[in-house]
């Protein structure tokens, strides 16, 4: 497995499916540097194509999930689009933040689920990672910020496309807009988060529990769920259900559909072959 200076893919246990992603740069607490957003989507890439993994639990180590875009590297990238032509340096810059974005959309493009268990702060960049995540959770101390305002930047690496369908367009509104913090137990009821825990540890254990169960079930059908809701939100209902039946045209009848029937009537766990 790829070595890498800002992430770490652990697998807990090897006899389980869930792999481990971390944000590993506690010193900066996780925040999001060169070295980070070309190196994410090679994780990501490396979980899709590692036929051992079906889920991924992305963690940030240490007291925080994450700070946000490196402020420092913001300097650079600022010289660098300021220096010579301002035409050139603006087309520059435009295809440098649809790399960043790109970087982070390699969360959706990852075909296992990964989820997000946060703690501490999770603040602008950090917020676009976790609303590209397909779950996530948090620890009631956890604390989130669209912060982008606060720096006079527009958020552009995909909090403000995929918050809204998440907590709704009026709070998606009012974070962006105000950049306050939201607690954890305010991310829960917004819906941001799917569950809040009293501890690391308490969300640890929960996390894991539902990142096995999904683990569990046909990694063909899970990945298919993904891929179809993920699709879905960008169509309307009628193109979306047209999507979901030439999916299902090519992969309902896998030999995952065979094995759940058989393991039902025979009153045992499904095996299935991995992705
Ligand atoms: C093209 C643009 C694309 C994307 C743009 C995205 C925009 C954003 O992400 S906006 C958000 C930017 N982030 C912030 O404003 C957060 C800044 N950090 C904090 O508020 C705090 O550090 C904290 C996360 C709340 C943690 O507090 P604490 O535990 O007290 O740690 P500190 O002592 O503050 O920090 C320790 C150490 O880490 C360095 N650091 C923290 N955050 C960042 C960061 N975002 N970038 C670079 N470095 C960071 C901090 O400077 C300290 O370093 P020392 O060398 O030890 O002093």
């Amino acid at each position: 497995m790829e070595k890498f200076k800002t992430l770490e893919i652990v697998q807990k246990n090897p006899n389980s499916s869930v792999f481990h992603l971390h944000l590993n740069r506690p010193s900066h607490r996780n925040a999001l540097s060169p070295d980070f957003f070309s190196e994410f989507p090679r994780a990501l890439a490396s979980l899709d194509q590692n036929p051992s993994a079906n889920v991924v639990i992305l963690y940030g180590a240490g007291d925080h999930f994450c700070s946000g875009i490196d402020l420092k590297s913001l300097n650079s990238i600022a010289e660098r689009a300021l220096s010579g032509d301002r035409g050139r340096g603006g087309e520059w810059l435009r295809r440098h933040i649809k790399g960043l974005q790109d970087a982070v959309t390699a969360i959706e493009r990852c075909r296992k689920p990964v989820i997000a268990a946060i703690h501490g702060a999770c603040i602008g960049g950090g917020v676009d990672i976790v609303t590209a995540c397909d779950i996530r959770f948090c620890t009631k101390d956890a604390f989130f910020s669209v912060k982008e305002v606060d720096l006079a930047i527009t958020a552009d690496l995909g909090t403000l496309q995929r918050l809204p369908s998440i907590v709704g367009f009026g709070n998606a509104m009012e974070l962006a807009l105000t950049g306050r913090r939201l607690s954890g137990q305010e991310a829960k009821q917004m819906g941001l988060v799917s569950g809040v825990f009293g501890s690391k540890q308490e969300m640890d254990d929960a996390v894991g529990f539902v990142a096995e169960g999904i683990a569990s079930k046909s990694p063909l059908a899970v990945s298919g769920t993904k891929a179809v809701l993920l699709r879905s939100r960008d169509m309307n209902l009628e193109q979306g259900l047209d999507y979901v039946a030439t999916w299902n045209s090519s992969m309902l009848l896998s030999d995952d559909l065979n094995e759940t029937v058989s393991a039902q009537i025979q009153k045992r766990k499904p095996t299935f072959a991995k992705l």
